[in-house]
Formats: C-alpha cells, structure tokens, sequence
C-alpha cells in the first residue's frame, strides 16, 4: 500500500497475493500474522488490507473511530440492510445515536430484559421432549431471536408475528456474507435467492414500521419502549425518525442474535468435551437451580457458569474479523498509515496470543476465576476486544452476557448433553460469525443434586 510503513506478509503470490492462502484457512492465516509485525499488509486480490496484531494497536485503532472510521466490503452491505444504524453509522452520526439509545441499555433495565429471557429459554427448553436429538445451533438462535424481539418490542408484538419476522429477519443475515462478496450487478438479478432476499427485506421492515407507529402511539415495556416512552433527548439530538428506528431493530437483531446463541452454542460444546469443566458447570447450575430455569437474581451465583461462557467467546470470539477505513493520513503506532486504507482488527487473532493466554487452543476456565490475574485485568473481565472497544464497544455486551449465563445454566439445570460424535459442522469459510452451521446433540433429563 503507497504510503504505508507496515511490512507485508510474506507469499504474496502475483495478481491474487495472499487470497488462496487465506481462503485454504482464514483463522490458520491470521495466525501466522503477528510473527511478522504489530501491523502487517495483506494482499487479497486488489484488495490490500492492513491487519492490527497487537493489542495495544488495536486499543489505539478503536481509540480513534473518527480517524478509522467504519468502512470496508462487509460494512457496506451490511448498510444495505441495517441502513445507518448504531453498530455501521460512520462517526459522524454516531455520537447522537449512542445517545439516544444508551438509555435502553441502562443497567437498571437489564433486570426487566432477564425476565423476558427467562420465559423465553423455559419455553424453549420445556420443548424438548426426552432422548430427542436436536440441533443445538437452530435451537438456541430460534431462542435468541425470540428474546431479542421479545425485549426490543415487549407485548407489541405477537407471538405469530414473531415467528414470521424472525424467519424474514434471519433470511436477511443470512444473505449477507454471499451479498459482501458478489459483484454488486449480480446482487440485482432476479434470482431465487435475491428474490427471497428483496421479499424478507420488504416485509420486515413493514411489518417493523407498523411496530414502531404503534408504539409510539402507546409505549409498552420493551427496549424500544425505552426510546420511545418519555426519554428526553439530549439538547440538540434530533430523535430518531420510523426509518431511523427500524434501520435500529434490525440493527440490534443482527448484533443480537447469532452472537450469543453462538457462543452458548460453543460453550456447550466445550463443556461436553472437557469432562472436568462439565462436571463443576453441572454441579453449580443443579445444584442452584434444581431443574427450573435461571432468573436475574440467580446470576451473581453462577460464577463458573460465566466463566465457562467467557471462555468460550475467547476461543470463537463471534466477531472474528472486522474492518475501518482511514479518512485522513493517519500514524498508527509507530506507522503511516494512508487516508483510504482498509484496516482489519481480528478478535480471534488477539485472543489466541501465547504470550497473553498460555496454551491458548485449551479450554481453561479458570482464565477468568475471581482474582486470577488476567492479560485483560482482574479475573472476571471479557477478553479484550471480544466487544470491541472504544467509542464502538459492543452496547450490548451486558445484555449478552446476562442472556448467554442465563441460557447455559438454564440448559444444563435441566438437560444432559450428548453431543454427536462428529461435533460441530463448520462452514468451508467462516460467515459474519464463527458459529458452526450444525451441532447435533441429544437431550436426556439431567440428574437433579440434592
Ligand atoms: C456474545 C455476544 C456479543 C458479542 C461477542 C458482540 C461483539 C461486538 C463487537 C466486537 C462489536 C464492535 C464491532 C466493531 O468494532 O465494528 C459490537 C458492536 C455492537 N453490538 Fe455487539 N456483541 C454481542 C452481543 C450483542 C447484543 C446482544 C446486542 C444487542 C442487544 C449487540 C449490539 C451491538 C451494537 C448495536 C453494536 C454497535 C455499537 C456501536 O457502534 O456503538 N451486541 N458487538
């Protein structure tokens, strides 16, 4: 890249540069990064992109949003279908947004949002029948989906309607990965999956903007309740138009949904397969709950229940590779970086470092116990950069780690595990997530402890 001061990794092959190596393993690949230095160029393609493989560097990137702002190949669609909401407004618009909606995620609304969760994971889990064999990747996003909309639309939205808006809603993210790597010409044939895509998209965002007229004619008890119902905005924020609003619910359903029931999902895994960690998570969640499902209150009891969950975002952090775009000549650490350049921060690459998580591929809990002395501060903490970080830190990460506590100490209470013995079916190329696309697992009451 003109201008720019960091090296380039090497074998760079003519014309596609790194792209065959990255497509054989993307996660392999970014990997091998920081042996090279603590900004490294790839080549894919034309597409030259600067990776961040450092962990100061990347709090110094995040640090610095209007410089590297949001930007990038997969940004840009995903603006095609959350519009200019919070998580891929640039900068500049930004600032207002996040105060507007910071409000709905004050913690003295968490509380309320739990209790959604709480019938919505019993509903889910009172389903399963017996020696049933399920698919726990369909199961837990259907139960994320439905607390997502649960809490963002309260009682204003129907149970049928739900349904239908979270099948559109789910069409929609789907379609992205494939729409962020499509010829922009292609993306508007008439194709049966493009024509599937224009439809879901259409009716979701009808079916969201009568949601919308109808609370803000009658405010009811959900997130979008909270914007709605009686906030003031801050001098000089302009409040948020319908379309504003419903380019913001899909932009929390997108954030909202694969993210945790992903990491429940790995979690889930993990356990099964580490006896040790499977059996202390069973005894904590069984012995507490019996086998009801978990509320709010049950949360600060499950310690190594989150523990479990905070380490199985470490080793499949769902956002395992995001991008920003300079605006202006910038340096970055010690390096120039040029106005225009794509840069990439990976989550993945950071939370796989030796020398800040020794043995980093073992699944170890006790990373995160109460007073264990972390790269990432006292125990307890998220791996950084997990949630981002900066002005653009995840606005749900307490959401999402109430939900994903709550639905793993729920499932475990009351359910045993048997995970295939294949394990997960992964896609040949991660998507938006590093979720798998498959993992089957059969359901036996668990054991209650006295
Ligand atoms: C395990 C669960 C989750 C993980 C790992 C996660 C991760 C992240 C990351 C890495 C970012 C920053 C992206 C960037 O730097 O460009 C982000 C932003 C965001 N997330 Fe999450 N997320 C999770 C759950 C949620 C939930 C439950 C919601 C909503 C209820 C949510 C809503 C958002 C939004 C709106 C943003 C954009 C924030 C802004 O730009 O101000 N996320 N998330």
């Amino acid at each position: 890249m003109s201008g720019t001061t960091a090296v380039t990794a090497p074998g760079a092959l003519p014309v596609l540069g790194h792209l065959p190596a990255f497509l054989a393993s993307p996660l392999r690949f970014l990997r091998g990064l920081p042996a090279h230095g603590d900004l490294v160029e790839v080549r894919l393609g034309p597409q030259r992109v600067l990776v961040v493989c450092d962990p100061a560097l990347t709090r110094e990137l995040l640090t610095h949003d209007r410089t590297f702002d949001k930007g990038g190949p997969v940004y840009e669609r995903m603006r095609e279908v959350g519009g200019n909401g919070l998580a891929t407004c640039p900068a500049a618009d930004h600032r207002r947004q996040r105060r507007l909606i910071q409000p709905a995620f004050h913690p003295t609304r968490l509380p309320g949002y739990a209790q959604a969760m709480t019938e919505r994971i019993d509903a889910g889990i009172s389903a399963w029948r017996p020696g049933q064999r399920i698919d726990l990747v369909t199961e837990l996003r259907s139960m994320a989906a439905d607390i997502l909309l649960s809490t963002l639309f309260g009682a204003a939205l129907a149970p049928r309607a739900r349904d239908v808006l979270a099948a559109d809603l789910q069409e929609i993210l789907t379609a992205v990965p494939r729409r962020a790597v499509l010829p922009a010409p292609l993306c508007d044939l008439p194709t049966p999956a493009n024509l599937r895509y224009r439809k879901a998209a259409r009716r979701a965002r009808r079916t969201m903007t009568a949601l919308v007229h109808g609370l803000r004619e009658n405010p009811a008890d959900g997130l979008f309740g909270a914007l709605l119902g009686g906030h003031d905005p801050q001098a000089g924020d302009r409040p948020f138009t319908d379309v504003e609003l419903v380019d913001q619910a899909i932009t929390m359903y997108a954030g909202g949904t694969e993210t945790t029931a992903g990491t429940v999902c790995w979690a889930l895994y993990q356990a099964a397969r580490n006896p040790e960690a499977g059996r202390r998570l069973a005894e904590e969640c069984r012995t507490l709950l019996g086998t009801r499902a978990a509320g709010w209150d049950d949360l600060p009891h499950l310690p190594y229940t989150r523990q479990v969950l905070l380490e199985a975002t470490r080793l499949n952090p769902p956002g395992w590779l995001v991008t920003r775009t300079a605006t202006t000549d910038a340096r970055l650490g010690a390096h120039h970086v040029p106005a225009g350049a794509t840069l990439a921060y990976s989550p993945y690459l950071l939370a796989h470092l030796p020398d800040r998580y020794p043995d980093p591929d073992r699944f170890d809990p006790d990373r995160w116990a109460p007073g264990q002395q972390t790269a990432d501060g006292p125990g307890g903490q998220v791996p950084a950069s997990v949630f981002g970080g900066g002005a653009r830190t995840c606005i749900g990460q307490d959401y999402a780690l109430a939900e994903g506590v709550l639905m793993l100490a729920s499932i475990t209470a009351r359910w045993q595990l048997r995970i295939d013995p294949h394990g997960p079916r992964l896609p040949r190329l991660p998507g938006l997530t590093l979720n798998p696309l498959r993992l089957n697992a059969t359901v036996t009451p668990a054991a209650p402890r006295s």
